[in-house]
């Protein structure tokens, strides 16, 4: 569960009466997810979910979220604004944290998405870029490559209490992807950068929801589609590999972008850095997550384990992924 600011009903009772949204009825701790704090809200009015924003979260991008919420929202992506107060402000502050309160949409996240629910996911990330093709705003990738490196040398050799010989294996494997990385330049556009299962709420086989864009940013436009395809396309343990659901992911995200050459040329590069940016953040969270955190921890080996799909020459030389 991810809780690492309390919130009491009381404190949470008083922060509601500055909305339009009726009083405190219950609220419960969210048992998913990592990086923010997430509580259900239920009040006499509806259901809401709030969200005070830890540690990757800069306050000063919210506005952009926020912006970018709203402008996918006006084009009919289903994304969950936030509500705003009285006084018309989305971004608020409750115990000492930056907090929304946003809108609660209805589906379920997927643990084990089929061939047809990656073909509708993807179909919602291409109506999603095409729908940002006018978004003005534009944010560097706060965990994009250039951010990769420096995160390997702060992870430093605590990486091997991981897994034996992972600093050395993932310095081979960044150093290896630096010689290729966007050698061709690939159309950029606002993405997501975060496109999991798990913020994708389905209502059946079709998409209900698109959450947490707390990533998003502007980069190259056909990495989303490699992060939401590292995402999809194996099982929590990243060892067992489902070519159908990666294809159908690309196949729905084709009716709106068909993938160019280049971008097909580049497709496995861009994954392995998708699956070096995550193993990078979850190593992270794995050697410093507070001991006081409610929150349970993802195994970093899961991304790491990726790698052998997307690249087995390089995966063959790595202790790690032999
Ligand atoms: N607008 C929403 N409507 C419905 N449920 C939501 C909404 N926002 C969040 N949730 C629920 O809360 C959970 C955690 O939210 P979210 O993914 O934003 O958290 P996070 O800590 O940023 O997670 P992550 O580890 O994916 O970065 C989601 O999996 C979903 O169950
Ligand atoms: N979706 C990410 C968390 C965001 O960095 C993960 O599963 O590791």
């Amino acid at each position: 569960m991810a809780v690492y600011t309390p919130v009491s009903a009381e404190i949470l009772a008083g922060f509601l009466t500055r909305y339009d949204v009726g009083e405190l009825v219950s609220v419960k701790g969210i048992a998913e997810g990592v990086e923010n704090t997430n509580y259900l809200v239920d009040t006499t009015t509806g259901r809401f979910i709030l969200t005070l924003y830890e540690k990757r979260v800069d306050s000063g991008d919210l506005p952009y979220f926020m912006v970018l919420l709203d402008h996918l929202a006006a084009r009919g992506c289903p994304v969950p604004p936030a509500i705003k107060d009285r006084d018309g402000v989305a971004i608020q502050t409750l115990e000492g944290r930056p907090a929304c309160l946003i809108q609660f949409l209805p589906g379920v996240s997927v643990t084990h998405p089929t061939p047809t629910q990656a073909l509708a996911a993807g179909t919602a990330l291409g109506e999603m870029h095409a729908a940002l093709a006018d978004f003005p705003l534009e944010r560097a990738n706060s965990m994009g490559f250039a951010t990769w490196q420096p995160l390997l040398d702060r992870c430093g050799g605590a990486l091997d209490s991981i897994a034996p010989g992972l600093h050395h294996d993932m310095t081979v494997a960044l150093a290896d992807l630096a010689a290729t990385w966007a050698r061709d330049p690939l159309p950029r556009s606002t993405i997501h950068a975060d496109l999991f299962p798990d913020n994708v709420l389905m209502r059946g086989d079709a998409v209900g929801g698109l959450i947490d864009f707390y990533f998003a940013c502007t980069d190259i436009r056909v990495y989303d589609l490699a992060v939401m395809h590292a995402a999809w396309a194996f099982d929590a343990t990243g060892m067992t590999f489902d070519a159908a659901v990666g294809d159908a992911l690309i196949a729905g995200y084709a009716r709106h972008f068909p993938l160019s050459q280049d971008e097909r040329s580049a497709f496995n590069d861009l994954a392995v850095g998708a699956c070096i940016r995550f193993t990078l953040s979850r190593a992270w969270d794995w050697l410093n997550t507070p001991a006081d955190a409610v929150v349970t921890r993802k195994d970093p080996l899961a991304f790491w384990r990726r790698v052998k799909v997307y690249d087995p020459n390089l995966a063959s030389l790595l202790k790690t992924l032999s």
